[in-house]
């Protein structure tokens, strides 16, 4: 039988997305990051780049050019080096490394001098006829929040964002990536889409979240939808409860004056967890093209109920002990208000509102020197209907416990699928299994930070795994209320939690109070 093309039939046929295609090398192009002395910088971007380039996914043809205040024409190359080898686990010999610092430069100038950008803009010039980018620019704002309007606003004002015109059959292209904190609330979120929207096309435009780069958080959606058993049970009949734990055991890591302004909330919740949140909850997309993973994301964003204060806990830590080393409590660390209303800690439960899961609550914990650093997502399902072996707990068995998926997302990722099975013996008694898949043991390898992925991605022009303006705003929406109530009902009792604990005694009662408890991680 002939089958009719995709012609014939007035489909439009649906090209892989650059997000499932095995090898994918970019055009040449020029990376700009804005921020280049800056810890993201040195500890996470170079080191990332590196990686891809020693998995031969950068182009030959590629420069990266840093800019910041200070003059470290001279050193900055070494300086990058030596992030690269610290921060991305290289060997100083790796015959790949010299060659790949040669293609990084620095650029001094101050985000706020338009003459900045004039001689900015030239150097770039330069490095196309020399290098042969061909005009392609993905400029990085690695920088504090307050100066992302500035930067975008010049690069408007100085011609940067618009490609230039097409040259021998190809069309140059120009792309931001703008770093988190992406606003502070809704109002200011708006305030600086509106901005940015300005001067570049939603199209080049990248607002990046790291966790979306990090396999364990791409393969909720593979595991979800790339298998047929998980998605019957996935919904309001079979699941009594979500919890999302994203906790760290590093304080604020000299990042005083930026986590003052920031607290958990802003800083992980209203991105990281909420994104793991629409992972988790959102319905199948039609397709994996960046629209549609996008348009599911925002749905379950919008069908969150308000989240009401009395669902909410507050945390700060105090002095402690943390992998047995004592630890300073947050009103003790450089540069931080002794004082301080800012909370380390968040945790808060929501429902989302829909035919799939109406009734079903979530807890989501979030902080800053809690007892161990686990990022997990834990879906508990409801006890089966009838009990047939209630009354066979004998002394060996530890008795009748629900289902339970945990998705590791980090350290030591993987998932794992507990279930009830028969302890060997005469009786019928019961225990808590695991089956269990680890990453390491599957691949050899557990996953890369994220920042690799993301690069590669916003190179390719590939938005799937990036913040849309929609989602941005809804889930600030989401947040925006919560901080004006906290705002406006100052905390007597911080800190209150000690730091290498799990976090203060109100979010265990958030849970207690609906007889449940927070999985011990
Ligand atoms: N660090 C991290 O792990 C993470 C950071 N982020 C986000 O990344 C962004 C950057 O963070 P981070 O690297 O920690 O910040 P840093 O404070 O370490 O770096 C700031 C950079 O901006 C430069 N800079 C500041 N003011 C000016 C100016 N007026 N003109 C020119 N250059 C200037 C500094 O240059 P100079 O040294 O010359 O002053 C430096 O390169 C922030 O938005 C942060 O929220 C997000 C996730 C994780
Ligand atoms: O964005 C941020 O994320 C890190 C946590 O990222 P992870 O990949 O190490 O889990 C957090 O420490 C930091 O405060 C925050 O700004």
């Amino acid at each position: 039988m002939i089958m009719p093309t995709a012609e014939e039939l007035h489909v439009t046929p649906v090209a892989t997305p650059a997000a499932m295609q095995a090898e994918r090398v970019p055009d040449p192009c020029i990376i700009v990051i804005f921020g280049a002395s800056g810890d993201l910088t040195k500890r996470k971007l170079l080191p990332a780049l590196y990686h891809l380039e020693q998995a031969g996914l950068l182009p030959d043809k590629i420069s990266v050019v840093g800019v910041a205040r200070r003059p470290l024409q001279d050193t900055f190359a070494n300086d990058m080096k030596e992030g690269i080898i610290a921060g991305g686990g290289v060997d100083e010999s790796d015959p790949k490394l010299a060659p790949f610092v040669g293609k990084i430069q620095y650029h001094a100038m101050n985000f706020d001098d338009p003459s900045g950008y004039d001689a900015l803009n030239t150097l770039l010039g330069q490095i196309d006829q020399k290098n042969g980018t061909c005009g392609n620019r993905l400029f990085y704002l690695a920088v504090a929040p307050e100066y992302f309007s500035d930067i975008i606003k010049f690069l408007g004002q100085h011609g940067m964002s618009k490609p230039c015109e097409p040259t021998e059959g190809r069309t140059p292209w120009v792309r931001v990536i703008i770093e988190k904190p992406f606003g502070h609330d809704l109002e200011s979120a708006r305030a600086l889409n509106d901005e940015v929207n300005k001067v570049f096309d939603e199209d080049q435009i990248f607002r990046i979240d790291h966790y979306l780069g990090k396999e364990t958080v791409q393969n909720i959606l593979v595991f979800r939808f790339a298998n047929g058993i998980f998605e019957n049970s996935w919904n309001r009949n079979y699941i009594d409860h979500v919890e999302i734990t994203a906790a760290e055991s590093i304080g604020i890591e000299g990042r005083g004056p930026f986590y003052e302004t920031a607290g958990a909330l802003r800083d992980v919740v209203q991105n990281h967890v909420m994104e793991l949140l629409s992972f988790v909850a959102m319905e199948p997309p039609v397709s994996f093209e960046a629209a549609a993973v996008r348009a599911e994301k925002v749905k379950v964003w919008k069908a969150v109920s308000p989240i009401h204060p009395a669902d909410t806990v507050r945390g700060q830590y105090g002095p402690g002990t943390v992998d047995g080393q004592h630890v300073v409590g947050y009103r003790q660390e450089d540069r931080v208000h002794p004082r301080s209303q800012t909370e380390t800690y968040a945790a808060l439960r929501l429902e989302i509102e829909n035919w799939r899961w109406a009734g079903v609550p979530f807890y989501i914990r979030a902080g800053k020197r809690l007892a161990k650093r686990v990022t997990e997502i834990t879906i508990q399902f409801k006890l089966p209907p009838l009990l047939l072996f209630k009354d066979h707990e004998g002394e060996a068995a530890e008795g009748i416990k629900p289902n339970l998926i945990s998705m590791r997302i980090q350290p030591d990722e993987g998932i794992s699928l507990r279930f009830g099975a028969k302890v060997p013996g005469a009786g019928m008694n019961i225990s808590p299994v695991n089956m269990d898949f680890s990453y390491a043991e599957a691949f050899g390898k557990s996953s890369a930070n994220g920042y690799e992925r993301l690069l590669l991605d916003a190179m390719l022009g590939d938005a799937t795994l990036f913040a849309h303006r929609d989602g941005v705003e809804a889930t600030w929406a989401l947040m925006t209320p919560i901080l004006q109530a906290w705002a406006k009902d100052p905390v007597k009792d911080f800190p209150n939690y000690a730091a290498g604990t799990w976090g203060p005694p109100a979010a265990d009662a958030l849970l207690e109070s609906e007889n449940r408890k927070w999985r011990k991680l």
